[in-house]
This record gives C-alpha cells, structure tokens and sequence, in this order.
C-alpha cells in the first residue's frame, strides 16, 4: 500500500497522530539493558511493541544507529515493525541530498536495504537530487522545509523573492514535486505560526512536526495552526520524552504511558 494511504488509515482508523522516534542513546538504556550485545535492538524493538497500537508512523533517525555501528539491528528493527505491526509505516529520517545519480544509491538504501515506507530529505540540492524518490509513488518523500532548530531561520527564513526560503520550499513541493501524491513536509513544533504558513502554502500535504516533547514544542498552537479541515494531516514526532519517560525495567510500559498522554493531549485539540 501507497505511505500517504497507509498513514491516512492509521489517522482515521487508529485516532491517533503521534509518531514514535527511535533514537537510541545507550547510555540512558535501562541498567539491565545496557552492555547487553544486541540492546539497540532490545530497546528499540520494546518501545515499538509496547506503543505500536497508539501511533501513526514509527521514525527511527539513522545516525543514532550508524553511530553505534547498529545498522543491522535498524535493518532488523524495520523488519520487526512490518512483521508485527503491519500498517504502521515506518520513516526513515535520514535526512538525504545528493546529486542525482548518487540519490539513486539513497533510495535503495531507504527503500531496498532498510525497507521504510518513507524517507526524509533536504532539497537544497534541488529537484534532480529528489528525482529518483519522487518516481518511487509507493513511497512517502518527506522534504525539510522549516527544521525545528534554533538555527532553522539562517537560511530557511532569507527572503526568496517576496517569501522566505521555506514557503517556497513548501510551494514547489506542493504544485511541482507532487506529481505522484507521494510528498510531505517537516514543520517544527518549535515554530507554531511558521508551521501556519506552511500549511497555507502546502494545502492537506501531509507535515511531520518534530520538536514537541524535548524541544518544548506546544501541543494545542501546533494543532491551532497545522490540521487539515478534517482534523489530520499531522505526524506529531517525539522521541526523547517518550524513549526515555522511565529509567527502569518498566521503561516500555512508561514510553506507553507517555504515548498514551501526548496522543490524548493532541485529540483534546483536535
Ligand atoms: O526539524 C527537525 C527535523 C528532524 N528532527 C529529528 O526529530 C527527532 C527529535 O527528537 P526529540 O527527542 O523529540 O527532540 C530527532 O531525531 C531529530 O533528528 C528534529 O528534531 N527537527
């Protein structure tokens, strides 16, 4: 199934518009977890098992495992997500940008090696470094336009004509790379209003909106100024508040009690 179909099932039949991030830390595994050789995995794969029924999309960030040398337990987590959770689509945020023929290489890696549904890109390369992501119209293509960093506005806010970097990123995506229906856009909760433009520029593309949790992103502005008339097209992402929610043996029943709390924060609003 087409991402954009699997995540509109999630968001109408499951209720919910969190994303679980998976961005493991080994060193606030739990004491019993960690020094274990596959605890990446162990971790990982607890917190998905124990928050797959509350959540739109998983979105393990590739770097936390590639610098952990985990690259194979990440292959073996998104394995694990399909095998046992089916319909929960998966994001790959890896953040890519090459030149076109390089790009090629990225989407076997997203798509053929680690198997995600979706992957994110940065598009200051431009449309061809895109290319071979937007053919693939299986496949969500999830490109940053404003980043939830303090240093996001450097060179997404610089005028572009009239309008800053970012909406334009959000128009081009919109009218020109849609093409195949297969695009989104990151957001940031860390930018409420920014996030407002975005959505009036992009129409109902879905947005991933990282920053709610450990950056201090607010829930009820994020909603106030991101939902579709229909009361979706969010993938509100956390990770650190709800990975590490407990330090104990109990820390998958904590990160679903933490899911459980920002999904019905979210629904309050909604
Ligand atoms: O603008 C962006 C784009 C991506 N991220 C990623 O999301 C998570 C956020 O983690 P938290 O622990 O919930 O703060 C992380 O993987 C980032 O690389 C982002 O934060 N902002």
């Amino acid at each position: 199934m087409r991402f954009h179909d699997t995540l509109q099932r999630r968001w109408r039949e499951h209720g919910t518009l969190v994303c679980v991030g998976l961005d493991p830390e080994p060193a606030k595994f739990p004491a019993h977890l960690r020094g274990r050789p596959d605890a990446v995995f162990e971790f990982c794969a607890a917190v998905v098992d124990a928050t797959a029924d509350l959540v739109c999309a998983f979105k393990p960030q590739i770097a936390h495992f590639a610098a952990l040398r985990a690259e194979e337990p990440l292959e073996r987590l998104i394995a694990h997500i399909h095998a046992r959770h089916p319909g929960v689509p998966v994001i790959l945020d890896a953040k890519r940008g090459d030149i076109g023929s390089t790009a090629q290489h990225y989407a076997a890696e997203a798509f053929e090696r680690y198997r995600a549904d979706a992957v994110t890109l940065n598009p200051y390369l431009g449309r061809d470094s895109a290319q071979p992501f937007l053919d693939r119209a299986d496949k969500g293509v999830i490109l940053l336009c404003r980043t939830s960093n303090p240093g996001g506005a450097d060179f997404q806010a610089l005028d572009c004509g009239g309008v800053p970097l970012y909406l334009r990123v959000a128009e081009t995506v919109a009218r020109d790379w849609n093409a195949n229906g297969n695009c989104a856009l990151v957001a940031g909760a860390t930018w409420p209003e920014e996030l407002g433009q975005v959505r009036a520029r992009a129409g109902d593309l879905p947005l991933l909106v990282p920053g709610i949790g450990a950056q201090g992103g607010d829930v009820e502005a994020v909603l106030r100024h991101g939902l579709t008339a229909d009361g979706g097209g969010l993938m509100i992402s956390s990770s650190r508040a709800i990975l590490y929610a407990g330090g104990g043996e109990d820390f998958a029943q904590a990160a679903r009690a933490a899911t459980i709390a920002l999904r019905d924060a979210i629904n309050r609003h909604r």
